[in-house]
């Protein structure tokens, strides 16, 4: 999916919310059980029940690999399930010397070779440029950089000053001539608004993928106001607060809910910020 067709389904929906499918066995309602696939039944309803009001899913990798080879075949169908006008992301944390990066690129975006076809990939770029670029070299995939990420240990690493500014920042400026907005985006969490600001001045026009609304605290009105551009620039990532909604037969139904009435709001930030 393009830069441009993203901005087009945002407009279209009036919705920036990136679905989590961080689905665990051990959490999911208990009629499921009894299914074949009971986390590829769980994804399926959610999918189903917030597809109107998201235009993205993000499944966590971890969740799927937990389950061994099931797990993989689980994460396979559920990717085969999202509609094509979702934009997906495996969140898979990668990043290795170049050579390996290569397979970790191969996994989630050649199909031939592992059938997983993501459109993006979450990154790590501790190990430099040429562990990101095999990323990149796939026509029309996309790198989702960590920059400064929700959660308390960021500020371990994140926050160092480096010269002139944090090491956080130094990603965001050096990791732009690896790749434009077009290809690049970065997560950002939404615990951490007060940088919004001063993140749009390094990449004005990059999309953010930011975590952390619902079951972490963070703000969505404020990251809304802040972090905006005039694509909107924003794809805001709920996972518990939404498939965990409600835990009983009515579970999809729960989760239609709460996906909607993020949306409804997300509807007057881009109403008030998408300039
Ligand atoms: O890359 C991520 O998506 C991510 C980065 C970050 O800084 N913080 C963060 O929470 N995440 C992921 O975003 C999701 C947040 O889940 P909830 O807290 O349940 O909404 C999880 O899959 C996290 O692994």
């Amino acid at each position: 999916m393009t830069y441009q067709e993203l901005f087009t389904q945002i407009s279209a929906k009036k919705t920036y919310l990136c679905v989590g499918l961080d689905t665990d066995i051990r959490k999911i309602p208990s009629h499921l059980l009894q299914e074949a696939d009971p986390v590829f039944e769980f994804n399926k309803q959610i999918i189903d029940a917030t597809a109107d009001y998201c235009v993205s899913y993000k499944p966590n990798i971890a969740f799927y690999e937990a389950m061994g080879a099931k797990g993989w075949e689980s994460l396979q169908k559920t990717l085969e399930y999202i509609p094509a006008t979702h934009f997906t992301i495996a969140d898979a944390k990668r990043g290795d010397i170049g050579n390996t990066s290569g397979l970790y690129a191969r996994t989630f975006f050649d199909p031939t070779s592992s059938g997983l076809d993501f459109d993006s990939v979450t990154v790590a770029p501790y190990m430099g440029s040429d562990s990101v670029i095999p990323f990149l070299e796939y026509e029309n995939k996309w790198v989702i950089l960590l920059a400064l990420t929700s959660n308390i240990g960021s500020s371990d690493f994140q926050r160092l000053q480096v010269e002139d500014s944090s090491l956080y920042e130094q990603v965001l400026k050096i990791s732009q001539q690896w790749a434009g907005a077009d290809r690049m985006m970065y997560v950002v969490g939404a615990t951490q608004a007060p940088e919004f600001e001063k993140i749009r001045t390094i990449v004005p026009d990059h999309f953010l993928l930011v975590p952390g609304v619902g079951a972490q605290g963070g703000d969505l009105e404020e990251v809304s106001r802040f972090g905006m551009n005039s694509h909107c620039g924003l794809l805001v990532n709920a996972s518990r607060s939404i498939i965990y909604a409600g835990n009983g037969i009515d579970f999809s139904q729960k989760a239609r809910q709460e996906a909607f009435k993020i949306q409804q709001e997300m509807a007057t930030y881009l109403d008030l910020y998408c300039k």
